[in-house]
């Protein structure tokens, strides 16, 4: 049977390589520096240039498919899922850290279609298919064992989820092609990944951002819940910069959750499947279904920890990606 989607995610991968090698030429220049929606939220002509480079060249392959991409949103395009095939694009995911060099910046590409089919848990969901389960960010089962014993049980409900059928992350300083394809497993240059096993939050590493929402408000509950994590106690929090890569830390097993609440669609969409193919848990902050539109989420190694990080976040619900598309959904 053909593989409907290989050879997108194919081209997404040799276009996230070549967006890379941009970045990487860029960070040799001077940077122009301009602000979106606070004088914090930057964005560089490198941005924008890569977002076209990406879009034109998929535009060229495909040209039926859709786009939502960071820069394209932040110019007036409209943020919209649909059962169209449809590319979520951050061109540089970590904009900050390509402005300061410091060395943690992400192309990163997801692919969505059929944004809510309802699919039982456990069919198989395309050709080649080798796990049974369904791996599309916006389920919510916990996959808390390794690759080789991920099987869904048969008779789960009826779940709408947002399907993100492939995810790349190009960690483009480090040299690090993150891929998964959904049922299909997650990897790091080739080499499969795998959650970290650990089940105590105790001896866990978490992963969060402090966002660009300067709103004393806002800032008064990301430390109240960093406080409340940190003082559980765990053994660190860390911070790469830019969300695609610290939910690739996650599938990595080198941290064992990642939370935040303030990122978008385009963070979050490659990594989200990364993930969840790694054997991860992803949930909302106040622990219910995670939703790719609503720029909150917990990516964990497993539901547990997932589950004790919700109780200790001061949760708040910034305007969602889609709340100004037409026909979104309420
Ligand atoms: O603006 P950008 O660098 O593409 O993306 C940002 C990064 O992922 C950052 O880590 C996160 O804290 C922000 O919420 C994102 O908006
Ligand atoms: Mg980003």
């Amino acid at each position: 049977m053909t593989d409907l989607w290989q050879d997108a995610m194919d081209h997404a991968v040799s276009a996230a390589r070549g967006a890379g090698q941009v970045v990487r030429e860029a960070l040799l220049e001077d940077r122009m520096v301009m602000v979106k929606s606070s004088s914090v939220d930057l964005v560089t002509q490198t941005d924008q240039k890569v977002e076209q480079l990406i879009i034109q060249s998929v535009k060229e392959k495909f040209p039926t498919h859709r786009f939502i991409g960071e820069e394209s949103v932040a110019a007036g395009e409209p943020c919209v899922l649909s059962d169209e095939p449809t590319w979520i694009i951050d061109p540089i995911d970590g904009t900050t850290n390509f402005v300061h060099r410091f060395p943690f910046v992400a192309v990163s590409i997801g692919f969505s279609v059929n944004k809510q089919r309802a699919e039982p848990a456990g069919r198989a969901s395309g050709p080649g298919q080798q796990r049974a389960g369904p791996a599309g960010p916006g389920q919510q089962l916990s996959r808390a064992s390794g690759p080789s014993q991920r099987a869904g049980p048969a008779a789960e409900p009826l779940l709408a989820f947002l399907q993100v059928e492939f995810g790349v992350v190009y960690s483009c300083l480090e040299d690090k092609m993150f891929t998964a394809r959904r049922g299909r497993g997650s990897f790091c240059n080739g080499d499969p990944l795998q959650v970290s096993e650990q089940k105590a939050i105790q001896q866990s590493i978490i992963a969060t951002e402090f966002g660009s929402d300067r709103d004393p408000e806002v800032v008064d509950k990301i430390f109240s819940s960093l406080r409340n994590i940190l003082c559980i106690p765990v053994h660190g929090i860390r911070s790469a910069g830019t969300a695609a890569i610290n939910m690739c830390l996650v599938a990595s097993g080198c941290v064992e959750a990642y939370y935040e609440i303030g990122m978008h669609v385009w963070d979050l969409a490659a990594a989200s499947l990364i993930v969840s193919e790694a054997g991860g848990v992803l949930m909302d902050v106040e622990g219910g279904p995670f939703d790719l539109m609503s720029r909150r989420v917990i990516a964990a190694n497993n539901r547990t920890i997932a589950e004790r990080i919700s109780g200790e976040i001061q949760a708040y619900a910034p305007a969602r990606d889609d709340a100004a598309a037409p026909g979104a959904d309420p």
